[in-house]
């Protein structure tokens, strides 16, 4: 029985993933390191900033992780100010049939500006819980975020469905023992993979089908 729902944020609901890219590639390219799209999925979606920057770099001093990591953000948001509509319009609509329904809904992100970036979008009043990549120790592909959206939400992780577009992602709420919808906007996943659902945008879902109502 499905009774909550647990959204990752950038690529699923609001469209930033590429706002990421840019600003990592904007960045490292400061320190002569070249950000190709292949090195960014690699090693940089969903990890946390410390993370990226040590996976880019060979022992980052405490100071350039700091300084690189203020730098991405700046440069983040930079490019989300270039763009004029950063919520995805399907995913909206989805939110609102979603709320109608009465189904409990989190969001669980890496994103340290998870909060701030639901606010500027209006999206934070769907949202009773957001958890943060600073609110766990242990990022995705490990199953803790997700965990903690389930446990503050007050549902049983086999009774949630994860909402998510990045393979280690997956794999986190695969590991949290949820059930998981795939939203391969950019048709990047391996269609084999076991999903509930894989679909390109949220116009794609029928919410009655995957209450089983
Ligand atoms: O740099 P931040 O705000 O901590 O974001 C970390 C990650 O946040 C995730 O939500 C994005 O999908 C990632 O691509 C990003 O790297």
């Amino acid at each position: 029985m499905i009774e909550g729902f647990i959204f990752d944020m950038d690529g699923v609901l609001i469209d930033t993933e590429d706002c990421h890219f840019n600003a990592w590639v904007d960045v490292m390219k400061g320190e002569g390191i070249p950000v190709t799209l292949e090195t960014y999925l690699e090693k940089i979606q969903v990890q946390g900033r410390r993370r990226a920057v040590e996976n880019l770099m060979a022992n980052p001093s405490e100071e350039t992780i700091a300084r690189l990591s203020a730098a991405k953000e700046e440069a983040y948001l930079r490019e989300v100010d270039r763009k004029k509509e950063v919520v995805f319009g399907d995913a909206r609509l989805f939110l609102e049939k979603c709320r109608d329904m009465g189904i409990p809904m989190g969001v669980a992100s890496s994103s340290s500006l998870a909060v701030r970036m639901l606010e500027r979008t209006g999206l934070l009043e769907f949202f009773p819980v957001v958890v943060g990549g600073g609110d766990v120790k242990r990022q995705k592909p490990e199953p803790d975020i997700f965990l903690e959206a389930a446990r503050r939400l007050g549902i049983h992780p086999e009774h949630c469905v994860v909402f998510e577009d990045a393979k280690s992602g997956i794999e986190a709420a695969h590991r949290a023992g949820m059930h998981v919808v795939a939203v391969d906007r950019l048709h990047l996943l391996d269609p084999s993979e076991r999903f509930l659902r894989m679909v390109n945008t949220l116009d794609d879902l029928s919410l009655e089908q995957l209450l089983g109502v």
